[in-house]
């Protein structure tokens, strides 16, 4: 079925609808890797955006069941260049047409998406639909609101959960949206995982015991969050911290920095990042539409990486608390693996705090 995408600018790009062939609405970004659509289609932070990939040539290692980021996908649309119905590998269990259609996402292919990915650079960020081309008589009356503000809550896991019992670290993690490579990783490395919604207070938090806390990514503008600072200043206050992505713009905003919405975000597996503290460059994975502000950055605060491509603020930490956070996707998924250390050095704080209580209770 033919399908077109209407921009709030007016643009319009056709293609085949691919998935379900509802209409769709979302604000429309893009995505530079040329893998991972699967991580990406399943990534909690996308919720409320239709994401176009650049790399031409989506769908060719299908579904597994695998490597999915959450159990449903949250994005509200998908666009490609061309989708491949034939996939080719050991673990495909679907096509990409056959999972967007289970889940009832729109998706359209054959699409333009260098001119798309121009006009988004050039406009900045845009919101559109995704609809049958037989309905686009009715786009003249469209509204493009902005996107809800709740996205958080409506992502964000509705009950307590554990992986890895019995490790040996306990970190509990704040699920804003959570990507299963997060908690993942850690229980990789040994820690025991607790998973709570967003909201949960500082005292059933407390009563976890755990060693550290991490704050995962999630979807929507991180100024929206504002009930959750007083809960994540107070966790960075009295344990060892981790934030990632939304998790890292909620501790900057937690010690009073300000965040920024970017012309058009960064999203792709090859984002060039220096880590201020030794030079290095780490290639690292990214996903993110706002970002830690310059202006008005606390005292409290030290800026520790940055984009090499346009400077903006990657990562901060806390002066004085074992409190740090990257803007970027150490958990990788889809995407190198550089930074994976940040995670052995969140790790050797909640060593470092847990050892020196032992020895205070002696
Ligand atoms: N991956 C994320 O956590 C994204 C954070 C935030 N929603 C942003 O777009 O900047």
């Amino acid at each position: 079925m033919k399908g077109v995408l209407v921009l709030e600018n007016g643009r319009q790009f056709r293609g085949e609808l691919i998935g379900s062939s509802d209409w769709s609405y979302g604000e429309v970004v893009f995505h530079t890797g040329m893998t991972g659509y699967q991580e990406i289609l399943t990534d909690p932070s996308y919720a409320g955006q239709i994401v176009a990939m650049t790399y031409p040539l989506i769908g060719n290692y299908g579904i597994n069941e695998q490597d999915f980021e959450a159990k449903r996908p949250w994005l509200t649309g998908f666009i490609t260049g061309e989708a491949c119905d034939s996939p080719s590998h050991f673990r495909s269990k679907v096509t990409l047409h056959e999972y967007l259609a289970q889940h009832g996402i729109t998706g359209l292919t054959g699409v333009n998406t260098r001119a798309l990915v121009k006009t988004i650079r050039e406009a900045g960020s845009l919101k559109g639909y995704v609809l049958p081309e037989s309905r686009l008589a009715e786009a003249e009356q469209f509204q493009y609101p902005a996107l809800p503000r709740d996205l958080v809550q409506m992502v964000s896991t509705k009950e307590m959960r554990r992986i890895n019992v019995g490790g040996e670290l306990h970190v509990v993690l704040l699920d804003f949206g959570a990507k299963e490579n997060i908690s993942g990783s850690l229980a990789r490395l040994g820690c025991q995982v607790t998973i709570v919604p967003a909201g949960t207070s500082f005292e059933k938090i407390a009563a976890l015991q755990p060693d550290g806390i991490m704050l995962s990514n999630g979807p929507g503008d991180p100024a929206d969050c504002a009930e959750y600072l007083p809960l994540v200043k107070k966790l960075a206050e009295t344990y060892p911290l981790f934030g990632i992505c939304l998790g890292h713009q909620l501790l900057a905003l937690a010690f009073g920095a300000q965040t920024g919405k970017m012309g058009f975000g960064h999203r792709g597996s090859n984002h060039p990042v220096q880590d201020l503290q030794t030079g290095k460059v780490w290639i690292t994975s990214q996903n993110h539409g706002y970002s830690v502000q310059e202006h008005g950055l606390p005292h409290g605060l030290v800026v520790t990486h940055r984009h090499v491509n346009d400077g903006t603020i990657e990562g901060v930490a806390h002066q004085s608390l074992p409190a740090f956070s990257v803007q970027f996707h150490p958990e990788a998924c889809p995407g190198p693996q550089d930074a994976e250390i940040l995670f052995h050095r969140f790790l050797a704080g909640m060593k470092e705090r847990k050892g020196s209580q032992l020895v205070s209770s002696t």
